[in-house]
């Protein structure tokens, strides 16, 4: 995609309020160049007075028209500075927000596919993007309409004088920019891939250093990360010298211009006395005027280097976007939880990992699911919970089938605890009241010991208040699994999936969870459970069994 289309659809994806905020400071643009113009004007006047020998009080007029003009074009600048970055920050902000949006609204078979790296680097995509194309773009925008202003001063002084340095310049910055393009284009195209292997990167020696350590690997995995962030470095580093190319150029070989134009002027009638005021003017105008229209330039280098970075961030903001209108009420479920004919086959796959599957579980029934690996336990139990949609058959609450509209509803009577839970790294009562605004300490007291996990709190100096750490780190793999469950416990849903959830505890842990399912099954919980052990088995009312995703 051209890198000014996705440069509009980005903004078009994020507009509204932003459109407003962009047109004010578009007027206030305008008034900034009409001042730059007046200064211009006024150092004209000015100088002209002075060689014409004019008496003191018109000296004095003219003085005072000269710092007015220059002290308000410095504070429209310093106004016009202020709400640009404003305006770039709240729009970098908005498309961060937006993106995290996105990835939050993913349905589960597209988020379990996807490369996890993916939401890691688009927030760095959006910042990349923010300081390296928007704000030199807005600022860009800006510094054109001022050295408009500039250039109508000088041509209002010396029309001749004035096109013959300003096509000087302009023609300067065409070729360089000429020059460097292709280079800046291709360093660009290499930055995507290259953030987003980058973060991959750390996160997979995170994630293994326990067999990076004793594979002897991380050494290793030292020269791959090195390996991958020197193609970054390298694809930065040609994008950055590009970019000074035309500043060089147009600095060295534009100042040798002005002076031709100098000298050229020093020449017609008059001489350098005749001449001084408009060289004067050119002196100043160049000053201002070349800094401006370096801005205008480095911008949209800047913009044809970030396309491969603007594609991105378009295709996940023409992801659909999250809705924020609070959750239904949960769906009723009173009866029985049936399935008809229901199959499925992952997308990437050819071969069905469910076929054919009759069920019903009734309203309070405690079931389990058995077989052997790769079965189809979980693809079964995702069915159930929504996250994954029969490709064959239904899936009917209480009778009625579920409509994708009615998932999320129905997942409001769902409490799920997987293998490996997911732990945040806070206190043990937030992450058994996870994410409730104002945990009730009186059902996390419940939750705890229903869950076994009273002897642990009580052993630690902060009890409940206890930080676990990264992902849990802090405890050890059954306490970690009986914190989901106490977490699952917390919510007090209708329909309990355990998924192997109990397989790091010893056996008297297992038999205090048992006694925990007890209790929630007299309070009319239907619990769903995968799991191996022979003790969890027996409990449950009745085990159904999976072999190559056939109920047999
Ligand atoms: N996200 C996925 N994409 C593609 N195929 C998948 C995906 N998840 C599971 N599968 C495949 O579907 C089949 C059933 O997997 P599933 O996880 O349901 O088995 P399981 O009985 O729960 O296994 P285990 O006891 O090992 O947890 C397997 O062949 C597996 O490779």
């Amino acid at each position: 995609m051209s890198p000014f289309r996705s440069f509009a659809l980005l903004l078009k994806a994020l507009s509204g309020e932003g459109r407003r905020r962009l047109m004010a400071l578009a007027a206030l643009t305008v008034v900034g160049a009409l001042f730059e113009f007046a200064v211009l004007a006024a150092l004209v006047t000015l100088l002209r007075q002075w060689l014409g020998g004019a008496g003191s009080a018109a000296d004095g007029r003219a003085i005072l028209l000269f710092v007015a003009a220059v002290l308000a074009a410095g504070a429209i600048r310093f106004v016009l500075l202020a709400l640009t970055q404003r305006l770039a920050l709240d729009t970098g902000h908005r498309l961060i927000v937006a993106v995290q949006r996105r990835v939050l609204a993913r349905e589960w078979p597209v988020h379990a596919a996807a490369r996890t790296s993916g939401p890691l680097a688009a927030m760095e995509f959006a910042e990349q993007w923010l300081y390296s194309t928007l704000l030199p773009l807005l600022q860009a925008g800006g510094a054109l309409v001022l050295a408009l202003g500039i250039l109508a001063g000088l041509l209002w002084l010396d029309p001749l004088a004035a096109i013959a340095a300003g096509g000087l310049l302009g023609l300067l910055f065409l070729v360089a920019n000429a020059l460097v393009r292709g280079t800046i284009r291709r360093g660009g195209a290499a930055l995507g891939d290259g953030y987003e292997d980058r973060i991959a990167a750390v996160q997979e020696n995170v994630g293994a250093m326990r067999e990076l350590i004793l594979a002897g690997a991380r050494g290793a995995a030292a020269e791959r990360f090195r390996r991958i962030d020197r193609r970054l470095t390298d694809a930065r580093t040609r994008m950055q010298v590009a970019q000074g190319v035309p500043r060089i150029l147009v600095e060295s070989v534009g100042l040798v211009a002005l002076a031709l134009v100098a000298w050229w002027l020093a020449g017609r009638e008059g001489g350098i006395s005749a001449a001084l005021p408009t060289l004067a003017a050119l002196g100043l105008g160049a000053q201002r005027l070349l800094p401006l229209l370096q801005t205008v330039n480095h911008s949209l280098i800047a913009l044809s280097g970030s396309s491969s970075i603007q594609d991105r961030m378009v295709a996940f903001l023409s992801e659909p976007d999250l809705n924020l209108s609070p959750p239904p009420p949960p769906l009723p479920f009173e009866s029985e939880i049936r399935l008809d004919g229901v199959g499925f086959t992952y997308p990437e796959r050819s071969e069905p990992a469910l076929r054919e599957i009759d069920l019903v579980i009734a309203r309070g029934e405690r079931v389990a699911l058995s077989g052997a690996n790769g079965s189809g336990k979980s693809t079964l139990a995702d069915l159930v919970m929504g996250l994954l949609r029969p490709t064959e058959g239904t899936l009917l609450i209480d009778g009625k089938p579920l409509s994708p509209g009615a998932v999320t509803g129905w997942q409001r009577n769902i409490a799920h605890v997987p293998q490996a839970p997911f732990v945040a790294d806070t206190s043990l009562e937030a992450n058994i009241a996870f994410m409730a605004h104002d945990p009730d300490a009186a059902r996390v007291a419940e939750a705890v010991r229903l869950a076994g996990l009273s002897d642990l709190v009580a052993s630690l100096p902060d009890g409940l208040a206890t930080r676990v750490g990264d992902r849990g780190q802090l405890l050890s793999g059954g306490q970690r699994q009986r914190l989901a469950l106490a977490r699952a416990l917390y919510a007090s849903a209708p329909l309990l999936v355990l998924d192997e959830a109990t397989s790091a505890l010893d056996a008297q842990s297992e038999g205090h969870v048992l006694g925990a399912l007890d209790v929630l099954q007299q309070r009319g919980t239907t619990i769903l459970i995968i799991a191996h052990s022979e003790a969890m088995l027996a409990r449950c009312d009745r085990v159904l069994r999976l072999q190559a995703g056939r109920l047999v």
